[in-house]
């Protein structure tokens, strides 16, 4: 039996990088998915810690927050750092994709019509810090030379933005040869060419 469980709606959102995590780690998952029309009836929400999906479930020891399920299956599979000093780096390049996350749903969700142009015309800001860690970081990482927690996480948002705009990483070198090696380790490629990761659209609005 899969100790894990994923609680969500029917998108990727704010669990790919938690699926790919799993699958490059080898460890089995279930999931429950949950409609919008189930949600709306109220009774999980009410039962949610913060009214809000996604619930992660190892065994009977529940958690909330997307980067937190992130965090722990990070520390509890070896992929949080070699000690304190990596771990907080970890946590900040997290931080620091997070805000780029909010920003890509921000247009997804409000204002994808009117603010896509802009959005891809300011994107080179963002990418640029991350493509000058990467190349500074001799480890092919965004911190040290072993997967963290992080990785998935970008490696995710990476491979979303590619579908929003499909040269974005074009004059990105380093991000775009860090996106390739990531989604080639055996275990991710396998995971992402199954029809389960296939088919479920990135975003729960069916934008993208
Ligand atoms: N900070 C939370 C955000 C969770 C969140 O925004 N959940 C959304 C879906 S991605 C949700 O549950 N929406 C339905 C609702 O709020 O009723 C996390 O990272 O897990």
């Amino acid at each position: 039996v899969a100790p894990y469980t994923i609680t969500y709606f029917p998108c990727r959102g704010r669990c790919e990088a938690l699926r790919i995590l799993l699958a490059d780690q080898g460890q089995p998952w279930k999931e429950i998915v949950v409609t919008m029309q189930e949600w709306m009836k109220g009774d999980l929400k009410a039962s949610c810690l913060f009214g809000q999906l996604p619930k992660f479930e190892d065994g009977d020891f529940v958690l909330y927050q997307s980067n937190t399920l992130l965090r722990y299956l990070g520390r509890k599979h070896g992929a949080y750092g070699k000690d304190d000093k990596q771990a907080s780096l970890i946590d900040m390049m997290n931080d620091s994709v997070e805000d780029m996350r909010l920003k890509y749903m921000r247009l997804i969700y409000q204002e994808y019509e009117t603010g896509k142009e802009k959005y891809i015309k300011d994107l080179p800001n963002d990418l640029s810090k991350f493509e000058k860690i990467l190349s500074n970081n001799k480890g092919g990482f965004l911190v040290g030379n072993q997967i963290s927690y992080v990785d998935y996480n970008f490696m995710d948002l990476l491979q979303n933005l590619q579908v929003l705009s499909s040269n974005c990483l074009d004059s990105f070198p380093s991000l775009k040869s860090y996106v390739e090696r990531l989604s080639s380790r055996p275990k991710i490629k396998a995971y992402l060419e199954t029809d389960e990761h296939k088919r479920r659209p990135i975003n729960a609005n069916g934008k993208q």
